[in-house]
């Protein structure tokens, strides 16, 4: 049966840890693989990193830039470089591919999502591979993705693919670093989100030389594509074949199961197409009222505060710790909200000398994450 698989390839699988040169062999048999699953029906995205590394060893640095504007500028190197290469060997195998760089205010304006969604589907419906990538030449720090693994995920969401695979340079998640902890235990399968968090899996640093985001945002990615709906496996980037053999049933790398009610499209959106401009701290009676009976966040259960923000914007509500626990969209402004907060619904018309809504976030407009 015909599938949508989104693939992403990190930094450390595209290149040779020693040289920073491009893996060329790994990238080639990726390719082969990719074309393998389009010409059994599949629809296929690849979500690829590595323009800034290969920026860098086109332009001879020997480590990721740490300054924006020459991160940014390497990365305009190394993108239509890695760009050829792809087209290069794609287009060797008679397959069309379509460069598709993002930013997150791309995701953030509705218009503009719908609008992304529908170019995938265009791309799709042609045949043709998408190679994504965040638009590093462009984004700005408080609007980035930040890591392609958190990307990956956003457009496995917004396409409802069936896989998602993370191709990384360990061949799966371990309960630590093996890099450090040398008796850390391979991880097969993690069944829901609540296992997830009982395995408390150490992710030690930043990740390799030349990867961005480590374990830790490949492990945040997952939640997101499982509460779409879509399974995400992480697994070993240098055996791309190994897709294949995964999509027949071998238990390779790390599964993540997907949740069997997805969340709704549009709560996937406001949870993590949005990015939050302010935090409501909770007390407990508002957290229980929220996480299990469902029902709308109310003024009286906050307890202050942060951020500046409008009515309709994302904002994330959290314990008093600022643990969080939903996102959502806000009826009041962090203004009214800074007047109103604690206080019961009927007083809200007084203090506010005009009648507002009941609710500060409706259940409609509220997504536990
Ligand atoms: N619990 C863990 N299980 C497996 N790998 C881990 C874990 N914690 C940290 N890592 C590290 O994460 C690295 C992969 O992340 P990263 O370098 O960002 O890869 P990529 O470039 O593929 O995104 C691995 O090399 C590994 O050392
Ligand atoms: N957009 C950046 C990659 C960001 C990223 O997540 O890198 P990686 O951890 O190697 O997947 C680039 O193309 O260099």
């Amino acid at each position: 049966m015909t599938k949508t698989i989104v693939v992403k390839i990190g930094t450390s699988s595209l290149t040779q840890p020693e040289t920073g040169q491009l893996a060329l062999s790994t990238i080639a048999t990726l390719t082969e693989t990719l074309c393998h699953l389009r010409q059994q029906g599949n629809r296929v995205i690849l979500v690829s990193s590595g323009a800034v590394g290969v920026g860098c060893a086109r332009l001879g640095l020997t480590e990721r830039p740490k300054a924006i504007a020459l991160k940014q500028a390497v990365a305009a190197v190394g993108q239509g470089r890695l760009m050829r290469i792809y087209d290069d060997l794609f287009t060797t195998l008679q397959q069309p591919i379509a460069q598709v760089l993002l930013t997150r205010s791309d995701l953030v304006q509705r218009s503009r999502y719908l609008n992304v969604y529908n170019t995938f589907k265009e791309l799709l419906g042609l045949g043709v591979i998408p190679v994504v990538n965040e638009n590093d030449t462009v984004a700005v720090e408080e609007l980035k993705f930040g890591d392609n693994d958190t990307l990956s995920a956003l457009v496995a969401s917004l396409v409802e693919a069936d896989w998602l695979f993370l191709l990384t340079d360990v061949d799966r998640l371990y309960s630590a670093d093996p890099r450090s902890v040398p008796d850390a235990k391979p991880i097969a399968l993690v069944s829901n989100i609540k296992e997830l968090a009982q395995l408390q899996i150490q992710t030690g640093g930043q990740g390799s030389q030349w990867g961005t985001g480590g374990m830790v945002t490949k492990i945040s990615a997952a939640r997101i594509a499982i509460a779409a709906g879509v399974r995400t496996v992480i697994t070993q980037g240098r055996f791309p074949r190994n897709l294949e053999k995964i999509l027949q049933g071998e238990p390779l790398g790390t599964h993540f199961e997907p949740q069997p009610e997805p969340t709704s499209a549009r709560k996937r959106w406001i949870a993590y197409g949005l990015v939050p401009t302010g935090k409501l701290y909770l007390d407990q009676g508002a957290i229980a009222a929220i996480s299990q009976a469902g029902k709308s966040l109310l003024a009286a259960g906050i307890k202050t505060l942060e951020g500046e923000f409008d009515t309709q914007d994302a904002v994330q509500l959290c314990d008093t710790n600022g643990n969080e626990i939903a996102r959502g969209l806000v009826n009041y402004s962090s203004d009214e909200l800074q007047k109103i907060c604690g206080r019961h619904s009927r007083e809200i018309p007084e203090i506010l000398g005009y009648v507002g809504a009941d609710t500060v976030v409706h259940r409609d407009n509220l997504v536990l994450t």
